[in-house]
């Protein structure tokens, strides 16, 4: 269970979200929506302790400032919007980075890890350019470089900024796919920003809305993927239609 209570963070004193809490059981999906400087970014780092907070983050019912740098590191996984790359190692290289918290002081990565970061690869796509240089990928293939070294961490919560970032509809699914399945198999919690609103709502079973910082929609697709809620929130024209399984469509419309 990942436990927020009256969370608040920002930068050089000042914060620019506050007051979120939620729980996100175990194996559970947040997404994290909101507009363009609603504060998303800052709330996931604030979670992974990339920026200073007040109120509580528990990870099963421990601070996660008591847990060690080791503990934090294969409790959470975090794959920024935007990483810095280091452009000269090859994807393999990168992705096997990912492993760096399970390994001992001064150990090697062994078959397991080898292991672990080739079955990364090839769900994500990148099998036949394990041994291309970062600096050599496109966009979509260097996002998901840098969520191939997340995933290889194997960590019980995942922190993915705007994870389909750059993707194509197919690899956008084949990622959200995939994590689905961690959350399912391994029981990985998940916790993700998200501009697509409706992959929002078909992939996360919990949506917090964010507005200027502050929670103003919390709940599931169907709550919180409401056409009068968004248009005012995003000051956008849109409709939101529903698949055949019901769940929430967000279309814009065009005036
Ligand atoms: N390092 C920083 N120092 C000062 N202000 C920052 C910093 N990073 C972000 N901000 C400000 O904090 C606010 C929230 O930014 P944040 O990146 O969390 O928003 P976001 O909801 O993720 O936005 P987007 O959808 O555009 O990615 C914005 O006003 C932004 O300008």
């Amino acid at each position: 269970m990942l436990e927020l209570d009256d969370v608040a963070a920002g930068y050089r004193g000042k914060p620019v979200v506050s007051g979120v809490s939620v729980s996100i059981p175990r194996g559970g999906w947040l997404a994290i929506i909101g507009p363009n400087g609603a504060g998303k970014s800052t709330l996931l780092k604030a979670i992974a302790g990339l920026v200073p907070y007040t109120g509580s983050v528990m990870w099963n019912e421990q601070p996660v400032q008591n847990l060690s740098a080791r503990e934090r590191a294969k409790a959470f996984g975090y794959a920024p919007q935007a990483p810095l790359l280091p452009d000269g190692l090859s994807v393999s290289s990168y992705a096997l980075l990912g492993r760096t918290p399970h390994l001992g002081t001064l150990a090697r990565e062994g078959p397991r890890d080898f292991a672990v970061v080739q079955q990364v690869l090839s769900r994500l796509d990148l099998a036949t350019m394990a041994e291309r240089k970062l600096r050599t990928l496109s966009g979509g293939e260097r996002q998901r470089a840098v969520l191939a070294r997340v995933l290889a961490q194997q960590t019980g919560i995942l922190l993915l900024d705007e994870p389909t970032t750059g993707l194509d509809i197919g690899h956008a699914q084949a990622l959200l796919d995939l994590v689905d399945r961690l959350r399912t198999e391994d029981g990985t919690t998940v916790v993700s920003t998200l501009h697509d609103l409706t992959l929002a709502g078909q992939y996360a079973d919990q949506l917090v809305l964010l507005d200027k910082g502050e929670v103003v929609a919390t709940g599931d697709a169907g709550r919180v993927l409401d056409a009068e809620v968004l248009a005012r929130h995003y000051d956008a024209r849109l409709n939101v239609l529903h698949g055949p399984d019901g769940t929430p469509v967000v279309v814009p419309k065009r005036r």
